[in-house]
């Protein structure tokens, strides 16, 4: 599988993959500030919600291993007003604000500048080791409900590059080709933002992974014609009834799924699950710019003036989420009663 970190802590900056220029270039953004890590979030260069909130960690290591002076409470007043400042590069994914709460917990735990630098900094490169393990556990988790030579379909890309290592959604075909299984995937495209038809396929091709691509108003048809065995999607936000926010297109594929009777999975960390947002009602969802939707490759598809509609995420209610699948196990429906159970098992399973 492809070794290349979308996030890199290198002390006085940290290395972004930036992944609006992928699969035709390979370049790595050298950001030394919170803005220019802010910007990377907001543009997209860093997506996927555990990548954004492992970028925004580091973010803030970087910009304390560079405060001037020790005056501690002045960092600690800087240091909010930092973590403030990142919490607002998007919206939608809870692992930005679940990581930037951690570093500056562990900040504040502190009782001196430098203390609290390599406190910021030992966290935030916690949350990234965590994640790697993390995603591999969903990925054998993942596996039990899946059996040689099936055949997935999935949205946006929740691989490798949108976290640690070998993704939530991706995990179980990276891992089945670590065990010499077979498993097959058709990526929807995804627009505005195409993270599947670049992103998704780029990493599975590399990984030497089976991967179709589709547009994604092929779906429903792929789902009746390919045998595709289930759907897999990664997650931004799960609500504690366990309604899901992801990549716009998702609530669709689990319509579709649902009508066609293919099960229907959402790969969570449960980094990602929020049980203090009630209901999918409740997870902001983010809109972005027009252009996104009017413009193709840099040129104007849409005429001018038209009105545009463009939501990054959506929510799938939980009825329709055949099982959601964690580090720490599967929830199989009653997410209300099984999703607090398995949160409060994390810090058990990432000390094994
Ligand atoms: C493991 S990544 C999970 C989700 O963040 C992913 O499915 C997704 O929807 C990402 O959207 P994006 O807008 O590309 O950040």
């Amino acid at each position: 599988m492809t070794t290349v970190l979308s996030v890199e802590y290198r002390r006085d900056h940290v290395l972004i993959l930036d992944q609006t220029l992928l699969p035709q270039q390979q370049h790595f953004i050298r950001c030394t500030t919170t803005k220019e890590v802010w910007e990377c979030i907001h543009a997209l260069k860093v997506r996927g919600a555990p990548a954004i909130g492992m970028a925004a960690a580091f973010g803030l290591a970087v910009w304390a291993n560079r405060f001037p002076g020790l005056n501690f409470s002045d960092f600690l007043v800087k240091l909010e007003q930092e973590h403030r400042f990142l919490a607002s590069s998007r919206p939608t994914a809870v692992n930005l604000f679940w990581a930037l709460e951690r570093v500056t917990a562990a900040a504040k735990k502190a009782s001196s500048v430098p203390e609290a630098v390599q406190a910021i900094e030992n966290e935030a490169m916690q949350i990234q080791q965590e994640d790697e393990a993390v995603c591999r556990k969903i990925g054998e988790h993942a596996l039990e409900l899946l059996k040689d030579g099936d055949t997935i379909l999935t949205i946006c890309n929740a691989g490798a590059i949108a976290t640690a290592r070998y993704g939530t959604a991706l995990a179980p075909m990276h891992l089945a080709k670590e065990y010499g299984k077979q498993l097959s995937a058709y990526a929807c495209e995804t627009r505005p933002l195409l993270q599947g038809g670049r992103l998704t396929t780029w990493e599975l091709l590399q990984a030497g992974i089976d991967v179709t691509l589709i547009t994604d108003n092929m779906s429903a048809h792929t789902m009746r014609t390919k045998g595709i065995s289930a759907v897999i999607v990664g997650c931004d936000r799960v609500a504690a009834n366990g309604d899901t926010a992801n990549k716009i297109g998702t609530f669709g594929l689990a319509l579709q799924a649902r009508a066609l009777n293919i099960p229907f999975y959402v790969a969570a960390p449960t980094s990602t699950i929020d049980l203090k947002t009630p209901s999918g009602e409740e997870i902001p969802i983010e809109e972005r710019n027009p252009e996104e939707v009017t413009h193709f490759g840099g040129k104007r598809i849409a005429p001018e003036g038209v009105k545009v509609f463009n939501p990054a995420f959506d929510v799938t209610p939980h009825e329709y989420i055949t099982a959601i699948i964690t580090e720490n196990g599967i929830a199989h429906g009653d997410y209300a009663r099984e999703l607090p159970r398995l949160v409060n098992q994390e810090k058990a399973v990432i000390k094994k």
